[in-house]
C-alpha cells in the first residue's frame, strides 16, 4: 500500500465516524423537533396550530452564520441548516408553498431557498392566483416576486395587498443568473429566435444588442416557458436560470449574460399570520394621504423624530377615487416596538387609511 492510499484510509475512516455522529446529531435534533409539534398542539389543542415560526428560524440561521469557525463559509453553513430545519419542520407537518410557476423559475428557486427543500411546492400561473391560494388556506405560505434591482418594482405585487387581507411574513434575496440557453439536439441549426420573460430580455438587453444583434426576440410568460420552448423547436434559443435549463435538459451557451453583475429579484413570503418578534425585523405598511401641500413631509417626519429607518418607500395610483395617492413603505423594526408603535399611532391620525402589511425577518440567506 503506497502512502498516499495508507493517509487516504484513516481520513475515509475519520469522515465514516464523523458521519455517524452528524448522523445521530441530525436524528436527536428531528425528535426534538417532534416533541415541539407536540407541545404546540397540546397548548392549542381546538385551534389552527403555526407550527412553521419564521423568526425561530431567522435567529437559528444568524447563530450558525455567526457561529460558523470554518472552513465552510458561513452561506455554505447555514444553507446546510436550512435544510435541516425544512426536514425538521415536515417532520411537524408538511408545508405547501405557492409560487409564481411554472415549475423552474426564479420564483420556485426563491421558496426553496427559502423554505428548504422538505415543502411540496405548488406552480401557479399568476401573481393573483398565488395570493388566491394562500388566502384560501389551499396552501401554508405564498412567494411572490416583488422588485429587481435592474428593472424596478414588480407593481402587480404591490398593488394585490390594497384589497388581500394576506401579510407578509418574511423576505427572501436571490442572485439572477440569465444564460442563453439551446437544446443539444438542436445545436446544428441556426438560431433565429430567442424566447424569454419580459423582464429578463430587460435585463439583458445590452448583452443581446452587442451579441445578438438583429435576432429575433419573443416575449413569453416565464423563463420556464422559454426552456420549454427551446427545448422542442429546432432555431430557437432562450433566456432563463439554471432551474430552467435542467428541467428542460438544455446546455449553456453564454454564462451569466445579465448586464448587471449584481442583479437580484427580492421576494415576499405571504401568509395569514402575524409574525412575532426575531431581533432583526423590517415591517411594511400602506399608506394613503389627502392630496395637499406637505402631506408626504407629515407622513415621513414621524419616522425621522423617532429615529425609524426607512428602506424603501413607493408611490402608486390609487385603486379608487377616494385615495389620492398610496405610498408603500418598508422601515426597519417590529410592529411591535414601542417607537414603531408611536410612530404608526401619528401616522395613522394624518392618513385616510393605514393598512400593516406585516413584520417580518431581515431575509438572512
Ligand atoms: O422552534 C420551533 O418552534 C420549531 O418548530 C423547531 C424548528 C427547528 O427545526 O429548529 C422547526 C420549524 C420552525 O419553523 C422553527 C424551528
Amino acid at each position: 500500500m503506497t502512502d498516499e492510499q495508507t493517509r487516504l484510509g484513516q481520513l475515509r475512516e475519520e469522515i465514516d465516524s464523523l458521519d455517524q455522529r452528524i448522523m445521530d446529531l441530525i436524528s436527536a435534533r428531528a425528535r426534538c423537533a417532534q416533541e415541539v409539534a407536540h407541545v404546540k398542539m397540546d397548548a392549542n389543542p381546538e385551534q389552527d396550530v403555526f407550527f412553521y415560526r419564521p423568526e425561530r428560524e431567522a435567529q437559528v440561521l444568524r447563530r450558525i452564520k455567526e457561529q460558523n469557525p470554518g472552513p465552510l463559509s458561513s452561506e455554505e453553513m447555514a444553507r446546510l441548516f436550512r435544510e435541516i430545519m425544512s426536514a425538521c419542520l415536515a417532520l411537524e407537518k408538511p408545508m405547501h408553498i405557492a409560487f409564481l410557476g411554472p415549475v423552474g423559475t426564479f420564483t420556485q428557486a426563491a421558496a426553496l431557498k427559502h423554505f428548504g427543500h422538505s415543502v411540496v411546492s405548488v406552480p401557479l400561473p399568476a401573481i393573483d392566483a398565488v395570493f388566491r391560494e394562500v388566502e384560501s388556506g389551499a396552501a401554508h405560505y405564498g412567494v411572490v416576486p416583488v422588485e429587481n434591482s435592474t428593472e424596478g418594482m414588480i407593481n402587480h405585487t404591490l398593488d394585490m395587498f390594497m384589497s388581500s387581507p394576506l401579510k407578509i411574513c418574511g423576505e427572501v434575496q436571490l442572485r439572477i443568473h440569465h444564460h442563453l440557453l439551446v437544446s443539444p439536439k438542436h445545436q446544428d441549426h441556426e438560431i433565429t429566435r430567442i424566447y424569454s420573460h419580459q423582464q429578463s430580455f430587460a435585463q439583458c438587453r445590452q448583452w443581446l444588442d452587442t451579441h445578438r444583434y438583429g435576432i429575433e426576440r419573443v416575449t413569453v410568460s416565464s423563463n420556464a416557458e422559454a426552456a420549454r420552448r427551446a427545448a422542442e423547436e429546432p432555431g430557437t434559443a432562450a433566456i432563463a436560470g439554471d432551474m430552467a435549463a435542467e428541467l428542460y435538459g438544455l446546455d449553456v451557451l453564454a454564462n451569466s449574460i445579465e448586464d448587471r453583475p449584481d442583479n437580484t429579484t427580492r421576494f415576499l413570503i405571504i401568509g395569514r399570520e402575524d409574525v412575532q418578534e426575531s431581533g432583526h425585523d423590517k415591517s411594511s405598511i400602506l399608506v394613503s394621504m389627502r392630496n395637499k401641500p406637505g402631506a408626504l413631509y407629515q407622513l415621513l417626519e414621524p419616522f425621522h423624530r423617532h429615529g425609524i429607518s426607512l428602506t424603501r418607500i413607493e408611490t402608486r395610483p390609487s385603486p379608487s377615487g377616494t385615495w389620492a395617492y398610496v405610498f408603500y413603505i418598508d422601515f426597519e423594526g417590529h410592529m411591535d416596538d414601542e417607537q414603531v408603535k408611536k410612530v404608526l399611532a401619528e401616522v395613522d391620525d394624518e392618513a385616510v387609511e393605514l393598512k400593516r402589511l406585516g413584520s417580518y425577518p431581515i431575509g438572512v440567506l
